[in-house]
């Protein structure tokens, strides 16, 4: 099934627009892990399995897994997301970007070798870049729009003419890009007006918001600003909120809660 169809069909069946981050840092591991040559993938399997149920997808972070040799720790986990919670969509959180030739082996990366449903892709080489990952049509494209982190400033901010840079990549992907309907974009969960503003120029589709947990980002601000008018349109994103909700035994059923109520506490704001 196309990405956006299952993720359209999580919001619905699992009413829930949560993305869980998969972010494994080793050093926060618990203790009953130390020692354990697979823990990347142990840690990760266990809070996938804890919290399938009330994800809209999960979304790991490369780098995350290439940083410690993990990426066949990676590889075994979305298979495992496939194979276990089929359904549940997999965004590879990769912010992949170059010259065309070179974007098709990130399209083979992500699509063939570790089986995403989405990846994350930066705009910023311009529509050659992206097409590679454009014509896979039964694929996800998530274009980095208005990101979390407070450098975004620097340049997403920058007037281009009558407006803002990260306007103008919201309504280029919008109109222009996306013509197989398989596009969404990034934009901050610590950016609740530009959230209100990218929404106001997208029409429905579809927003990965990080920001919220760690980050601080305020989940009512976000599903106010950035929902479509049937309550959906978002795939919010906590990762270290809820990986590292407790670093005992217990880790998963504390991740499980964790996830648990930040679906609640958005569930509460979806409909007017
Ligand atoms: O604008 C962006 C784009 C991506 N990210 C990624 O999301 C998670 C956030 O982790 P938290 O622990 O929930 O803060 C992380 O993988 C980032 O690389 C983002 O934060 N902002």
């Amino acid at each position: 099934m196309h990405f956006l169809e299952t993720v359209r069909r999580r919001w619905q069946d699992a009413d829930t627009l949560v993305c869980v981050g998969l972010d494994p840092e080793p050093t926060r591991f618990p203790a009953c892990l130390a020692g354990d040559p697979d823990a990347v993938f142990a840690f990760c399997r266990a809070i996938v399995d804890a919290t399938a149920d009330l994800v809209c997808a999960f979304k790991p972070q490369i780098a995350h897994f290439a940083a410690h040799g993990a990426e066949d720790a990676l590889e075994r986990l979305i298979a495992h997301v496939h194979a276990t919670h089929p359904g549940v969509p997999v965004i590879l959180d990769a912010k992949r970007g170059d010259i065309g030739s070179t974007a098709q082996h990130y399209a083979a990366e992500a699509f063939e070798r570790y089986r995403a449903d989405a990846v994350t892709v930066n705009p910023y080489l311009g529509r050659d870049s992206v097409q590679p990952f454009l014509d896979r049509a039964d694929k996800g494209v998530i274009l980095l729009c208005r990101t979390s982190n407070p450098g975004s400033r620097d340049l997403q901010e920058l007037d281009v003419g009558s407006r803002k840079l990260y306007q103008h990549v919201a309504e280029l992907v919008a109109r222009e890009w996306n013509g197989n309907g398989n596009c969404a974009l990034v934009v901050g969960a610590t950016w609740p007006e530009e959230l209100a503003d990218v929404r106001s120029r997208i029409g429905d589709v579809p927003l990965l918001v990080p920001g919220v947990g760690a980050q601080g980002g305020d989940v009512e601000a976000v599903v106010k600003n950035g929902r479509t008018a049937d309550g959906t349109g978002l795939m919010i994103s906590s990762s270290r909120a809820i990986l590292y909700a407790s670093n005992g035994e217990g880790f998963a059923d504390a991740a499980r809660r964790a996830a648990m109520s930040l679906r609640d506490g958005i569930n509460r704001h979806r409909n007017p």
